[in-house]
């Protein structure tokens, strides 16, 4: 007997980054990845794969498989497959978005249901266990899955507040990775009292203020380059950040501002590419679906 199935989940943006309170909050951006599942009953093994790279790490999407499969007592194995409109590793979500995607392929295969904060739940608990994640994310996994601004507390494995905005988001997502388990954490929880401030800003839904002040913490606890902040707070843009544990940054921008703030920050002797999106707040979706990109 072999099942399929198919679904995707949301890349996102940083409103406040989790590292130093372990109390985060982040946005759904229209970049989605997606994640097929044959399981067959002839093995009980899950082998990942990563479209376009072949080399990369795919305990995370093999893990989150096993957690359902395990949930239901169900003893089939077989492969997981995910593409990306998400860049791995640059702060904007990727392993959230390949966890959930996972989670719900095998859902789908397997013609099974759970509570959506349980399938949460079980993509963060295999991001702990692949060690892609220092608080487990949470923020990042909510935002993924729900769609909209989200705020949580990792540690206490709570969604504190959602709500749905609509706004053009820009990102700059510079070449390089960075892997979040490798990221400073000594130096992001030097930095926690004043991304408390930040934290209670989002919490009275003032999302651009408590993002902007997220940045330039950031920025320098992890010696990040404040000009793209700079740039973008020079158009008029309110709510611009280093986006989860860098290098990209994400700014929540309106029509006229995106083209303005694309060319800021194209002049800036980076190299990197620029990415158009907006918020979704739509979130995750289990089943065959028609791609967007
Ligand atoms: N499309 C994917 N398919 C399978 N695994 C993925 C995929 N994208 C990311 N991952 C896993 O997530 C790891 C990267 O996680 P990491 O947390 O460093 O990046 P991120 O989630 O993009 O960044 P951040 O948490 O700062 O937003 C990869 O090494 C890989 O294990
Ligand atoms: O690994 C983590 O725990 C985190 C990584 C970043 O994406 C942060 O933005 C997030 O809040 C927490």
């Amino acid at each position: 007997m072999v099942a399929k199935g198919s679904a995707y989940a949301l890349g996102a943006g940083t409103v406040i980054n989790a590292i130093a309170t372990w109390k985060g909050a982040a946005f759904g951006i229209d970049l989605k990845t997606f994640a097929d599942v044959e399981l067959t009953d002839e093995t009980t093994s899950i082998s990942g794969s990563i479209q376009g790279m072949p080399d990369a790490d795919t305990q995370l999407i093999e893990r989150s498989v096993s957690y359902v499969l395990e949930h239901f007592g169900i003893e089939m194995g077989g492969t997981v497959n995910t593409r990306s409109e998400v860049p791995l590793a640059s702060g904007l979500k990727s392993s959230s978005a390949a966890a959930n995607a996972s989670i719900l392929a095998t859902l789908d295969a397997i013609g099974e249901e759970l509570d959506p904060f349980d399938a949460v739940k079980m993509g963060v608990q295999a991001a702990l266990d692949s060690k892609v994640t220092i608080t487990g994310a949470l923020d990042d996994a909510c935002a993924s899955f729900y769609g909209g601004f989200v705020v949580t507390d990792n540690k206490a494995m709570e969604l504190l507040k959602r709500t749905e905005h609509d706004y053009e988001v820009l990102i700059f997502a510079p070449d390089e990775k960075s892997f979040s388990s490798g990221t400073n954490v000594d130096n992001s929880r030097l930095i926690a009292p004043w991304v408390d401030m930040a934290f209670d800003l989002s919490m009275e839904g003032k999302f651009e203020k408590a993002m902007t002040l997220n940045g330039f913490l950031y920025c320098g606890a992890l010696g990040f380059d404040t000009e793209f902040l700079m740039r973008a707070l020079n158009i008029g843009v309110e709510g611009v950040t280093l986006s989860g544990t860098g290098p990209s940054f994400v700014a929540l921008v309106n029509n006229e501002q995106a083209g303005i703030l694309e060319d800021a920050w194209k002049g800036y002797n980076v190299s990197g590419n620029v990415i158009r999106t907006k918020v979704n707040n739509k979130g995750a979706h289990k089943g065959a679906c028609y791609e967007t990109a």
